[in-house]
């Protein structure tokens, strides 16, 4: 880990420009009849290109809600987000629709792959979405498969793979519009220890070679080890830096 340290927006990593996400004073309350729950108070960060954060917090802490907001796929209450200079906290519902599409590969804890599609189907939707001609889909799926590893389960429909190599489809499926930024969510949830830490291994390498930045809630202490660095929630707050 390069630092760990929780971010008030003015911390960076070394040798970078200016960031990709910029995240400032978010909020965001869920409302159920008369029960209020404030799941994000106050949450500041920015992250740069190529990093890979990890949020970690208890069950319930508001990583979820956080990476959700970050992602587009949900408005806060207060606050703003902006990713590759977009207001995502700002856009409309189309706009947000494209910036999710082309700027932003999402990974879940259920790796949410279509189980009638092959694995190769599964890594082109993202590209058939951007209508990218046929011959260069082809070429990109079958290098996003070699890179997770899965050149030769091409064929296969989710059901005859192990839950680590459906996990590996999402993630080449999450890279396959060259997002800048990728959101994931518990991505080991699902998995023994051994095929997590071997996801979490491929999830560094793409950051590293594909140039991304990653946000990855996690309660998995082998991310942790290999996040640039660690944001820690704690009731819908980052906790403070650990003093050195
Ligand atoms: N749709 C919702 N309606 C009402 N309350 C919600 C909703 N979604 C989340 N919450 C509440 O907001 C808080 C933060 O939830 P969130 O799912 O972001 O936490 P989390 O850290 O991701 O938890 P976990 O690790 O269990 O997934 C919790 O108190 C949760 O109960």
């Amino acid at each position: 880990m390069k630092q760990q340290v929780t971010d008030n927006g003015t911390e960076r990593a070394p040798g970078e420009g200016g960031p990709l996400v910029t995240v400032d004073g978010l909020r965001k309350v869920y409302r159920t009849g008369p029960k209020e729950v404030v799941a994000l108070h106050d949450v500041s960060f920015a992250a740069y290109p190529g990093e890979l954060i990890a949020v970690r917090g208890r069950s319930g802490s508001g990583k979820t809600t956080l990476l959700n907001l970050v992602g587009g796929l949900d408005r806060p209450d207060g606050g703003h987000v902006v990713v590759a200079g977009h207001p995502v906290t700002e856009m409309p519902e189309t706009a947000l629709l494209e910036l999710r599409r082309d700027v932003i590969g999402f990974i879940f804890q259920s790796f949410g792959l279509v189980p009638v599609l092959s694995a190769a189907e599964n890594v082109g939707i993202p590209l058939r979405l951007a209508r990218t001609p046929v011959a260069e889909r082809e070429e990109r799926v079958s290098m996003l498969l070699s890179m997770v590893g899965l050149e030769k389960h091409a064929n296969q429909r989710p059901y005859e793979l192990s839950g680590g190599q459906q996990q590996r489809v999402a993630v080449a499926r999450a890279l396959a519009n060259r997002p800048r930024l990728l959101v994931a969510d518990e991505p080991t949830g699902q998995l023994d220890s051994q095929t997590g830490r071997q996801i979490m291994q491929l999830l560094r390498a793409v950051v590293r070679s594909e140039g991304v930045t990653a946000l990855v809630a996690t309660h998995d202490p082998s991310l942790i080890t290999l996040a640039d660095r660690v944001l820690e929630l704690h009731d819908g707050t980052f906790l403070p830096p650990p003093t050195p």
